[in-house]
């Protein structure tokens, strides 16, 4: 389908109004570039531990949106409201240049584009396989986990899911209490459940997580009180660490950057079991040293196993 594009070129400081601006006109789903670099909570986010060079940034955004010209809305009248918009908000802002570029795309779909290339996989004998595709026939004996992570991370693809998911096939148990820390998706406290642990608590900054973990235990057909996640941060929010609760989990997982796990590694063991695992990855090698130094350095660990995959480290300790 092609669809129209438009462009405004406008301040990055006038980028927040314009959005909501947008919004309330009735379009949705816009595109920002801008030469800002991401702060330090986007990238944890967006699982980027090392971020390109951008150009300096001179003060300068494209906001575009698109319009399918087959549909209802009528395009002229849907500009004149943002030349409308634009107007009001030129009255508090700096709109810079308030150029609009018209182009015509193939497809607006970025939010979907990426599920061409999530096809069915394995780990072992785990298949993971997107909702949407059937299972191949060669690999119906395997264990299933199904996965749609939506904006939430976590299709399995990743080396250092598959990194967690081997050492959780070494150490969960049947009945395990499991705390998984940066849920995403969920897929590691999904395969935690479905290699026989009992519960699952999850926890994770980005509320996504929250949604697609429950539509993920659905497809699963794995019961949602087995798994309860709660959107915050471990590390510093007392309530997170008593919901999450103390000296209990068999095991626990944490796939984040080598920079939130080394914090991290100091506040996990009060909610561990003695003698249990944390089976931590999310390091870049580069960072490997830093994470081993980090995990010596704590006296209520003792080091277990390190494994690779690619240029990714995974660290499984245990709590002595
Ligand atoms: C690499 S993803 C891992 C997702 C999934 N567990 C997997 O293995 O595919 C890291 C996740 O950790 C989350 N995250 C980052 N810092 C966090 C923190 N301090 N506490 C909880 N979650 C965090 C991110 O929002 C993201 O969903």
């Amino acid at each position: 389908m092609k669809w129209k594009k438009f462009t405004l070129t406008t301040t990055t400081e006038a980028v927040d109004l314009v959005s909501s601006m947008f919004d309330e006109i009735g379009i949705e789903g816009i595109e920002i570039e801008d030469n800002i670099p991401l702060t330090e909570a986007e990238t944890k986010g967006m699982f980027i531990d090392i971020l390109p060079e951008l150009p300096p940034d001179e003060g300068v955004a494209r906001v575009s949106f698109y319009l399918d010209p087959d549909s209802d809305t009528n395009i002229e009248e849907m500009l004149i409201k943002v030349e409308e918009g634009l107007d009001e908000l030129s009255m508090f802002t700096d709109l810079g240049a308030r150029t609009i570029e018209t182009s015509e795309t193939e497809d607006k779909d970025w939010i979907n584009n990426w599920k061409q290339y999530f096809k069915p996989f394995t780990v072992d004998d785990i298949l993971i396989k997107p909702t949407w595709e059937e299972i191949p026939e060669e690999h119906k004996e395997k264990l299933l986990i199904e996965i749609d992570p939506g904006t939430a991370f976590g299709t399995g693809q990743h080396e250092t899911t598959q990194l967690c998911i081997r050492q959780l096939k070494k150490y969960v148990k049947p009945g395990d209490l499991v705390l998984d820390v940066g849920t995403g998706s969920g897929i590691l406290g999904i395969t935690a459940l479905k290699l026989g642990a009992g519960e699952v608590f999850g926890t994770d900054l980005d509320e996504n997580a929250i949604t697609a973990v429950m539509e993920n235990m659905e497809s699963n057909h794995i019961d949602p009180e087995k798994f309860k996640v709660l959107k915050g941060n471990i590390i510093d929010d007392k309530e997170v660490k008593e919901a999450a609760g103390f000296e209990k989990y068999d095991v626990v997982v944490a796939n984040i950057l080598a920079d939130v796990i080394i914090p991290l590694q100091k506040e996990i063991p009060v909610h561990m079991k003695k003698g249990t695992v944390f089976i931590t990855s999310g390091i870049i090698n580069m960072k490997e040293e830093a994470v081993k130094q980090a995990f010596a350095a704590n006296d209520a660990f003792e080091l277990v196993e390190i494994t690779y995959q690619g240029e990714w480290v995974s660290v499984t300790v245990r709590k002595k």
